[in-house]
């Protein structure tokens, strides 16, 4: 199978910075994959390069094109989908018309009914489908969060960056949110996933890539990052590697969080 998504050689400079530092990376079609490292590390920045945000220097390909010097609505259209860090819906807009706006640019020569439909849907998937006529601004920040992955959706897109879905969120909430990510994995949606908790990486994905100073330093199978001595020293540190130890390694489910 070839890559759905891949990077060669790409590098991001601010200034005196570098953000990515010649990063390879290869992604196939249905893997989630977890993207992990200090703060800095430059995993926001990997996917504001992968979409377009910012142009760095390096080929990456997605679904067989070079999309490098593609503008973000072109990415976005040819399915790719990220979340932000910070979620930002339209606050006096409804649920329902927040995630309708993307679900008209997503799709050229869309209705606006149609659209309505797919957001409609979307909405229903991530759980807030009783919530549709509701402004976005009296949702809780779960529901935000919910929120901004019915945007995501409602493009139907073939590759998903989510950029720390998770914080800010409560233990439960946190438990519905894995699901969701999971049952949208089920749907064939290819998965990049930004996560500082631990446990959510280790029950989440089949493969973990490690950034630092905005190098990847490594990449394996949650088993092999955890027990990789240069990801213990760089970002897990010694009591959560004694701890993924006790529990068989890997850990899944049962690791402490970072
Ligand atoms: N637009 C920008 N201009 C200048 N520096 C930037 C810009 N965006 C990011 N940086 C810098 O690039 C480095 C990588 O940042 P980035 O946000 O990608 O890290 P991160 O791994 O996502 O961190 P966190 O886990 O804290 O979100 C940091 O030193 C950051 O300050």
């Amino acid at each position: 199978m070839s890559p759905i998504l891949q990077l060669s050689g790409v590098s991001q400079r601010f200034g005196g910075l570098t953000a990515l530092d010649n990063v390879d990376l290869a992604v196939e079609p249905g893997e989630v994959v977890g993207l992990i490292g200090p703060n800095g590390a430059g995993k926001t920045t990997l996917v504001n390069v992968v979409t377009g945000v910012y142009r760095g220097t390096g080929a990456i390909t997605f679904d067989g094109q070079r999309i490098e010097t593609l503008k973000p609505f072109q990415i976005s259209r040819l399915g790719v989908a990220r979340t932000y860090q910070v979620v930002q819906p339209f606050p006096e807009m409804t649920a329902l018309q927040n995630v309708t706006a993307p679900a008209v640019f997503a799709h050229q020569g869309v209705t606006l009914a149609e659209a309505r439909e797919k957001a409609a849907e979307a909405l229903d998937f991530v759980g807030l489908g009783a919530s549709a006529d509701m402004r976005a601004s009296a949702l809780t920040l779960a529901g935000r969060k919910r929120l901004e992955l019915a945007k995501s959706l409602a493009m139907e897109p073939k590759v998903l960056l989510l950029d720390e879905v998770n914080a800010g969120l409560n233990p439960a909430e946190i438990d519905v949110a894995v699901d969701l990510i999971r049952r949208i994995a089920a749907r064939g949606v290819t998965i990049i996933i930004i996560e500082h908790l631990m446990k959510v990486v280790m029950n989440l994905c089949t493969r973990i890539v490690v950034l630092h100073h905005g190098a990847k330093i490594a990449e394996g199978t949650p088993g092999e990052i955890t027990s990789d001595p240069r990801v213990i020293e760089a970002y897990l540190g010694n009591r959560y590697a004694r701890h993924a130890a006790q529990r068989g390694g890997a850990g899944r489910g049962g690791a402490a969080d970072v």
